[in-house]
């Protein structure tokens, strides 16, 4: 489970990127976060897995107090948090059964994947979460040979690799065109309905997330102004969501 208590996150600048959430967000839940650009849907992403730290609050996930944590023990409760990325993260001149044993091994050094020093098992691990997301025969295929859904596939076959209950996806499908796009969230439902792991996804295609996720959380300039069903996502609340501040300002409003 993931709880946010009264969280805020003041950038070194002095920005408020996050404001007082309020959230709880059970095991096995597919959440769409939506909002215009800079409300504030990738700063709430990643403090999820530490990788924004939080300035006020608590931020609980699985048990653990995220903010508290430091170095290795950061490093450790990481990997228990996947998270797929607009632009994929994988290394590029290896192949892509090398990308996913990094994630299985993660504290392996890097000479040693490169040189494919693995044990049987990492190597049966890998190749199952390639299996399981339709990429089994890219498997020595080096990854930037890749297309970009294909890519996002070696992605979440990392995440099932390193046996992550939740998956962070940043804008996964921003880079794709439709039809591949449609394809990579078709692959995102499919994980949450077999393997039951909860997926937390941050998305500018309103009608991918409304089609997917269960649940929408709206982000306004870092505050949430909606949480609930994605079926009660009415235009009303969408109008608002993605109102810039000149259209609310009653001074410029035609009535006026
Ligand atoms: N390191 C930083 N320092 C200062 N401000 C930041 C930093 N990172 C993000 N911000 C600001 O915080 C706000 C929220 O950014 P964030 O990236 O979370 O928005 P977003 O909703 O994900 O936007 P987009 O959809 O464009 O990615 C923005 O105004 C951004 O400029």
């Amino acid at each position: 489970m993931i709880r946010f208590e009264g969280v805020g996150k003041i950038y070194p600048n002095g920005y408020q990127g996050l404001i007082d959430i309020n959230l709880e967000i059970q095991d096995g839940e597919f959440v769409g976060i939506i909002g215009t650009s800079g409300a504030g849907k990738s700063t709430l992403v990643r403090t999820i897995n530490g990788l924004n730290d939080v300035t006020s609050g608590n931020l609980v996930v699985n048990g653990t107090d995220v903010a508290k944590l430091k170095g290795k023990e950061l490093r450790k409760f990481r990997r228990k948090v996947g998270m797929i990325f607009q632009s994929y993260n994988l290394v590029p001149r290896i192949t892509v059964l090398k990308n996913v044993l990094t994630a299985v091994v993660p504290e392996m050094s890097f000479f040693k994947v490169l040189f494919g020093i693995f044990s049987k098992e990492d190597k049966i691990k890998a190749l199952e979460a390639l299996d399981r997301m339709g990429i089994l025969d890219k498997a020595y295929v080096r990854a930037d040979q890749l297309s970009g859904g294909q890519q996002q596939r070696v992605s979440l076959a990392r995440t099932l690799a390193q046996d992550s209950d939740i998956i962070l996806a940043d804008e996964p499908v921003s880079a794709l065109d439709p039809v591949t796009a449609k394809e990579v969230m078709d692959d995102l439902k499919r994980i949450n309905e077999e393997l039951g792991r909860t997926i937390l996804i941050n998305i500018h295609h309103v009608e991918l997330a409304l089609a997917y996720a269960s649940r929408i959380i709206a982000i306004k300039k870092g505050k949430i102004v909606y949480d609930g069903p994605s079926s009660e996502v009415t235009q009303k609340v969408l109008d608002e969501v993605y109102r810039k501040e000149e259209d609310s300002d009653p001074s410029t409003s035609e009535e006026n």
